[in-house]
């Protein structure tokens, strides 16, 4: 039995998305932190950062979006078309260095990441690992392997992570401030049946905080990886 049970990919990745933007106002009020870079890769990950970019822009930011690779499937071509009609920019390298953003969204990679950075990715991994503004890493930050974290020293440090559906092995090297859960449709039973001990969304909300005894998972944590749990032993409380 999948977490996606019954779902199509367009429903997992509108919640995602949906988690990613609302995670954000949580933390980044668009006051202060309008001009958003979007950076997508070319795979779902890529996907939830476009849905996250049309969020975004009718939470009252200004979203960029950087897509140097755009699969040529109509899922991806009606997220690009949304983006469009709602005449978000869609800029290049260049501008990217350019322009002063107040925070980026790490869309370019997840779970399906592997190797060393290929073109043409490798210019836009650096300037993440530069980065001054605060980085949002959807599901995990780019590069990073899902489950041992940053062995391939991208430098990429983001101050959110939002862990989709379940946090990841690769979650325990996250040093950010902000730790955050969405993609709220996981059943009951599939919790149940893989321990994932998931902590309860607040209220309404498709995003929740999670502290390290929230995050805890109970006593056997075990996370999603590639939709397998794992046994994971979680940091020392006060971490993020
Ligand atoms: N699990 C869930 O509940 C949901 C997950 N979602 C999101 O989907 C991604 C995983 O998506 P996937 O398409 O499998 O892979 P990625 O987006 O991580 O990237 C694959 C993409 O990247 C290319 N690639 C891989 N390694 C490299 C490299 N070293 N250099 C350059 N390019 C590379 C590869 O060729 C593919 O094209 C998951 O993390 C979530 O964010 C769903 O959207 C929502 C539900
Ligand atoms: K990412």
């Amino acid at each position: 039995m999948s977490p996606a049970g019954g779902f199509v990919v367009e429903q997992l990745m509108e919640l995602a998305g949906f988690s990613v933007a609302q995670a954000v106002t949580k933390e980044y009020p668009s006051t202060k932190y309008r001009q958003v870079l979007v950076c997508c890769g070319p795979g779902n990950n890529g996907g939830d950062g476009l849905v996250a970019a049309r969020h975004l822009s009718h939470f009252g930011y200004q979203p960029s979006i950087y897509y140097p690779k755009r699969p040529n499937k109509e899922l991806y071509n009606n997220l690009v078309k949304q983006c469009e009609n709602l005449r978000l920019p869609f800029v290049e390298i260049d501008s990217v260095r350019s322009v002063q953003y107040s925070l980026i969204i790490d869309a370019l990679f997840g779970f399906s990441f592997h190797g060393n950075v290929r073109a043409p990715f490798t210019d836009i991994m650096k300037i993440l690992a530069e980065a001054k503004a605060p980085i949002v890493a959807v599901d995990i930050p780019s590069g990073w392997d899902v489950e041992q974290g940053d062995i391939h020293k991208t430098g990429i440090q983001p101050d959110m992570l939002v862990s989709l559906t379940a946090p990841k092995l690769a979650a325990q090297s996250f040093q950010g401030r902000f730790h955050y859960l969405g993609g709220r449709f996981v059943t009951p039973d599939f919790d149940r049946k893989y321990q994932l001990n998931l902590p309860p969304y607040p209220g309404t909300d498709q995003c929740v905080r999670l502290t390290c005894m929230a995050a805890g998972l109970g006593s056997t944590p075990s996370v999603l990886v590639r939709g397998l749990p794992v046994p994971i032993t979680l940091p020392p409380p006060g971490h993020n």
